[in-house]
């Protein structure tokens, strides 16, 4: 067991074991977290105790158990000692690691660069860099649309967040790319020291390079108030006149790139490899884009793309972007009636709700009408389907990430058509956020 509950309760003690030595059950989850998930759920039920790369975790798993911990109604559970564990190092200050007072206060601030109407500019600054990286992809029959997708979604990154990077050449953008990758990688090292050559030491020194990056950028986007969200973070300020200072502001760009990059990434590559497969969906999707009659589709009318919107909502159930959320307790508590101590890290895993037959039928069967008015599978719980979490740290981007995504894909049904083997599955690689190992190969011919 975890911990022995207090002896005047009437408490369960959370069952569990640690699995190999030190590294726990970290290579499971790396290689198939849905299995370990399964294997626990089979064995113990909602909330378990495992350890992962020498460090006692609980799994939560289960809706009514994550809308638990998620809604955190006594409190007990904070995020910047449950992050800061995996991504504290290299991710430190992004509002996601902020907690109580201040994460309310960030929150507060950050919220005036989401309004509806900074989302109706992004959208229209989102066209014309979709529509010119788009020129450069090449047909070809094992097209890895993957890191093709990355590098689009870093280019929109580079422009509606940092408002461009004047003075930056190619390889420069393609170390900060790296920077990235290595610090989200470092968040599930074994190694957790700067020895050479780990993915530890990898992440702190992509974590300067980026420092270093934004900072220099920051006098001029202070200097002058343009669109982006750079600029916008130098500039807002709450109801209250709070404004963001210049650690806050590198702290938070370099967070939100991060936190808007890959997840769009995985999303898009879900969603080229299923409509890939599946030809009647690709070409409903393509008719409602026709229809549309235009190639800069505004914020309003990427709302009529409602096949391209169910099938993002399938391929997020499906690949889960951010897998799992992190969480600490800072008191002792309960999940599901069972005793979780003060000091007790929690790992909150959204991706096996969405695979859970008990709520959704045929969870594995590609079904984006499962999200059609008359079926509205996702209503079956508040906590069926999260891909953007729950509580007050739900996904500030959630809004945003939509426009984005459907722009893309309006760009690519209309420029593009494209193939996928219907036997193919991709080979998720779970190290960090999901990525299929292959770069995700379609068949693309342009049309
Ligand atoms: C498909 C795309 C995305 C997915 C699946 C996703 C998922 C999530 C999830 C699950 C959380 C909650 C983490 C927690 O509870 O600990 C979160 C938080 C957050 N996301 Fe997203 N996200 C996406 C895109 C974006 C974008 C585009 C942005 C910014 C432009 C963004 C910015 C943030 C921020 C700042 C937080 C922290 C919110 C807070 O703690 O108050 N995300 N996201």
């Amino acid at each position: 067991m975890l911990a022995a509950p207090p002896l005047n309760t009437r408490l369960d003690p959370v069952p569990g074991d640690g699995g190999m030595p030190v590294i726990g059950y970290m290579l499971d989850y790396i290689r198939n977290p849905l299995a370990l998930f399964r294997s626990r759920w089979d064995k113990y039920g909602e909330v378990s105790w495992a350890t992962m790369a020498g460090q006692k975790w609980v799994i939560v798993l289960g809706p009514d158990a994550c809308q638990e911990v998620l809604q955190n109604k006594d409190k007990a559970f904070v995020n910047s000692d449950g992050w800061s564990k995996l991504i504290g190092p290299f991710f430190h200050g992004g509002l996601m690691l902020l907690d109580s007072e201040e994460h309310l206060r960030h929150r507060r601030i950050m919220q005036q660069a989401f309004t509806n109407d900074r989302l109706k500019k992004s959208v229209t600054a989102l066209n014309p860099v979709v529509a010119t990286d788009l020129k450069e992809w090449t047909e070809g029959d094992a097209f890895r649309a993957y890191p093709a997708l990355k590098a689009l979604t870093l280019d929109v990154a580079t422009t509606i967040f940092m408002g461009g990077a004047e003075g930056s050449d190619d390889a420069e953008i393609a170390r900060v790319n790296d920077s990235f990758v290595a610090c989200v990688q470092a968040a599930t090292s074994i190694v957790r020291y700067r020895l050479p050559g780990t993915r530890w030491k990898k992440g702190i020194d992509g974590r300067r390079t980026l420092d270093e990056f934004f900072r220099r950028y920051l006098p001029a986007r202070r200097a002058t108030e343009t669109d982006d969200l750079f600029s916008t973070l130098c500039h807002i300020e709450s109801d209250a006149g709070q404004r963001f200072s210049d650690d806050e502001v590198v702290d938070h760009m370099i967070f939100l790139l991060m936190a808007a990059h890959d997840t769009s990434t995985i999303t898009l590559s879900t969603m080229m490899q299923y409509l890939g497969q599946h030809p009647e969906w690709r070409e409903r999707c393509r008719a409602e884009s026709i229809a549309l009659g235009t190639d800069s589709p505004t914020l309003a009318q990427l709302d009529e793309l409602e096949s391209v919107d169910l099938v993002m909502k399938e391929c997020l159930r499906l690949v889960s972007p951010t897998p799992v959320v992190a969480r600490r307790a800072v008191e002792d508590t309960t999940i599901r009636g069972r005793f979780v101590p003060a000091g007790t890290f929690a790992s909150v895993a959204p991706h096996f709700t969405h695979h859970m037959p008990e709520y959704w039928p045929q969870p594995e069967m590609f079904d984006p009408n499962r999200f059609a008015a008359d079926r509205r599978e996702d209503k079956v719980h508040r906590y069926a389907w999260e891909p953007f979490g729950g509580g007050v740290h739900k996904c500030i981007g959630m809004f945003f990430a939509g426009a984005e995504i459907k722009t893309i894909m309006h760009h690519l049904l209309l420029t593009f058509d494209w193939t996928v083997d219907p036997a193919y599955v991709a080979p998720l690689d779970f190290t960090s956020l999901p990525f299929p190992t292959d770069g995700q190969p379609v068949r693309l011919r342009r049309i």
